[in-house]
């Protein structure tokens, strides 16, 4: 498994969005971008599962509130490939984060924790990260 890639002290605001592009390693399990303030506050995880936890193919979407996970909602629409290269796009907007992933399918997870800023950004998992671009 690729080590993970943390980014701290960011300043991400409604209207911004990040671009995340790499290599989805070969035998990946599952990868996950986690947006938000900090490791326990999390507006946004991203995590495609290939085969791990219970799911295959299929990407789980959730929150986390002071160390809590919340809520999860998950995805069918699966555009992601072992061994091949991916980019993702997370726009931050106010009320929701919008996902744009690689074939320009579209999803929305909600802003559930009112976080005016995103100031932490992780990458873990099969995965290894080429590109973190801020636009
Ligand atoms: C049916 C009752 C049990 O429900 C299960 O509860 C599990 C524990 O909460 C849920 O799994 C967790 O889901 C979270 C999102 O809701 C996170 O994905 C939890 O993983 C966090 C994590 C990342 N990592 C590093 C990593 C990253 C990528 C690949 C491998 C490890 N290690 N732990 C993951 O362990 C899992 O998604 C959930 N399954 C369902 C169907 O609800």
């Amino acid at each position: 498994m690729a080590c993970g890639v943390v980014a701290t002290h960011l300043k991400i605001f409604p209207g911004d969005s990040v671009i995340v592009k790499g290599k989805i390693l070969s035998g990946c399990q599952g990868f996950e971008v986690n947006l938000g303030k900090d490791c326990d506050n999390l507006v946004l995880h991203f995590n495609p599962r290939f085969d791990c936890k219970g799911d295959v193919n299929t990407i789980v979407l959730n929150s986390r509130k002071e160390g809590t996970w919340e809520e999860e909602k998950r995805e069918s629409h699966f555009p992601f490939e072992q061994d091949s290269n991916t980019m993702v796009t997370f726009t931050f907007d106010a009320n929701e984060i919008k996902v744009k992933l690689a074939d320009e399918h579209e999803l929305c997870f909600p802003n559930r924790l009112g976080l005016d800023n995103i100031e932490y950004i992780a990458v873990d998992g099969d995965f290894k990260i080429k590109v973190l671009k801020f636009a």
